[in-house]
């Protein structure tokens, strides 16, 4: 008797609104993981499901304190994560409002055009690393970089070999400094970036390689450095530096790093790109 009352209420606006709302997590999540992949959340997701864990074994044994001692950490953690994390939650938020968190990677400019850019960036890094021009070149990603851009020297340029290398050839006016790209252009040079403090960076390294890495460490940005002094090519993201790397791994590099965006189109509504 009992089933057939409950078949009687598993109506089908029942089973179509538990399918949506499974979906509806199931998107969240996959947008959440889609986020942190890559960052340093990872990490901390891994850390909650250990308290999590701990927090269940301590209850099973009646651990009357141990269990409120992990309660407290969850309390207390959920506001140690939105402070530590402020960066990763305002990048979420940045792409939640501007819609690429629910663009697939893939759209863009043509396989063609993006080859040409990459190509014209691997041309002028293998030119100064030759000659031990020093270079600094920061690509944005989803974190805007316009406080970094605001203290540089516009450019507003087309990418091109000859105007990449120009512009670090020293003892000229914009060879200082960092050039940042904005997609398909050269958005400025001798920009200022945050030096970074951390003591994992070789003290031979100067300052040029602790403002590519200062970057990776405050934005999601993607830094390529010329060693002025060695010539080598290191690149810096998610407050990691990786030295010494070849062109053949940079171009890689650059392929999943580097957005080239598509041309804008007009109007656009709540999800445009900016
Ligand atoms: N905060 C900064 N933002 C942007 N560029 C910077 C910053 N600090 C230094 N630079 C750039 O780095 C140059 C100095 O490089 P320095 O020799 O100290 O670094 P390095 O890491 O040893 O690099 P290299 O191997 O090229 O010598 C400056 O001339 C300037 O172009």
């Amino acid at each position: 008797m009992q089933t057939d009352n409950f078949l009687e209420n598993v109506n089908t606006a029942t089973v179509i609104s538990s399918i949506v709302d499974l979906l509806i997590v199931w998107y969240v999540v996959y947008l959440l993981i889609r986020v942190m992949k890559g960052t340093k959340a990872i990490q901390l997701i891994k850390g909650i499901f250990l308290i999590l864990i701990g927090r269940s074994i301590s209850n099973f044994f009646d651990l009357t304190t141990t269990t409120q001692m992990f309660d407290t950490v969850l309390e207390w953690g959920f506001l140690a994560v939105i402070v530590i994390f402020q960066p990763e939650v305002r990048r979420a938020l940045e792409q939640l409002g501007r819609g690429s968190l629910f663009r697939t990677n893939g759209s863009g400019s043509s396989t063609t055009e993006k080859d040409k850019l990459r190509e014209a960036m691997i041309k002028s890094v293998r030119y100064m690393a030759k000659r031990r021009i020093g270079a600094l070149i920061v690509f944005e990603k989803e974190t805007g970089l316009k406080d970094y851009i605001e203290t540089g020297i516009p450019i507003h340029g087309n990418i091109t070999s000859e105007l990449l290398i120009n512009i670090f050839i020293p003892n000229t006016p914009l060879h200082d400094g960092a050039m940042i790209i904005q997609g398909n252009t050269i958005a400025t040079a001798a920009s200022y970036l945050p030096l970074s403090d951390s003591n994992k960076i070789a003290k031979n390294l100067g300052t040029r390689h602790r403002a590519a890495v200062g970057v990776s460490e405050v934005t999601d940005a993607f830094t390529v450095v010329v060693s002025e002094e060695t010539g080598n090519i290191s690149v810096t993201y998610d407050s990691r530096l990786t030295k010494e790397i070849t062109l053949e791994e940079l171009d890689n590099l650059l392929q999943t790093h580097w957005n080239i965006l598509p041309p804008l189109k007009e109007g656009g509504g709540l999800f445009a790109r900016k």
